[in-house]
């Protein structure tokens, strides 16, 4: 069983609902991403996003576009993202890693290639923003071959029927978008959300993760009472920026993330 779906089948059977932080790696230096990973871990994290840097990433606001320029002013390369996730697994086991980022950097690698590379350091799915689940076909039983999931987005505008289309094609969590438009977004309504998450989840068994603006305790409290899962990024990659900014050691930036995760794993647990 993919380790995705028994986590979260563990998280169910306890009552407890998935936090999930997006980070990018290589931001803002390559050696920061491995022990930012940990720490996240520590505060609470159950899944692990990692953006893989891209030059153009069109679903992204601000926040994250900053941090893929501030990993590419480096050369992070998709190379480099799979020895992170090596080198975390070596003290790690059980955590999901997903990796998130956009086909180019992919096909640039060659899909057979990634997909043994990725399952060899221990990446357990992967979500590309551009990949139209109609167009999956191809790559999934590649994927499937290498144990990894298959992670779709589904959006607001999304109608029953292609949510259902996307649901058959996924694997391990489906991603619903809370919002129109990019990451980052400031405009979550709680109710909406709750309404498109129980839709889909009549579409399908797969756990649903939601992100797209939850920004603190209080947000993620709200979503986690309606979704299977909490998804949290710019707000992370934007305490990134700032620690990197004020010259702070890895260290405290690790301190800085864990404290808002670890506010929004207490509420979640509360609620
Ligand atoms: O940044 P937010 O609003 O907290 O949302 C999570 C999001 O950043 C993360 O899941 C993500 C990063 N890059 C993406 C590209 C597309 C969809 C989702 C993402």
């Amino acid at each position: 069983m993919s380790r995705i779906k028994s986590y979260f089948e563990t998280l169910k059977a306890s009552g407890k609902k998935a936090l999930i932080p997006y980070i990018t790696a290589g931001d803002p230096t390559l050696d920061a991403t491995v022990p930012l990973m940990h720490s996240l871990v520590e505060a609470g994290a159950d899944v692990i996003e990692l953006g893989v840097p891209f030059s153009d990433p069109m679903a992204d606001g601000p926040a994250i576009q900053l941090a893929c320029e501030r990993a590419l002013a480096h050369n992070t390369s998709l190379k480099d993202v799979l020895n992170c996730v090596r080198q975390f697994r070596e003290t790690n086991a059980e955590t999901p890693i997903v990796l998130m980022g956009y086909l180019n950097p992919v096909e640039i690698m060659g899909y057979d290639t990634f997909a043994q590379e990725a399952e060899a350091a221990g990446v357990d799915g992967v979500l590309l923003v551009d990949l139209p689940p109609e167009e999956a076909d191809s790559v999934k039983p590649l994927f499937e071959k290498h144990q990894l999931d298959s992670i779709f987005l589904l959006a607001p505008t999304t109608s029953d029927a292609r949510t259902k289309l996307i649901c058959e094609h996924g694997s391990g969590y489906v991603y619903y978008v809370s919002v129109k438009g990019v990451t980052g977004s400031s405009a979550l309504d709680t109710e909406e959300v709750a309404r498109k998450v129980a839709a889909i989840q009549a579409q399908t068994d797969l756990p649903v993760g939601v992100g797209f603006g939850i920004k603190d305790g209080e947000t993620a409290a709200q979503v986690a009472e309606v979704a299977d899962g909490v998804i949290v990024g710019s707000v992370l990659v934007n305490a990134i920026a700032d620690s990197a900014s004020q010259g702070l050691s890895v260290e405290d930036t690790c301190q800085r993330l864990s404290a808002i995760l670890r506010d929004m794993r207490q509420a979640m647990d509360k609620a």
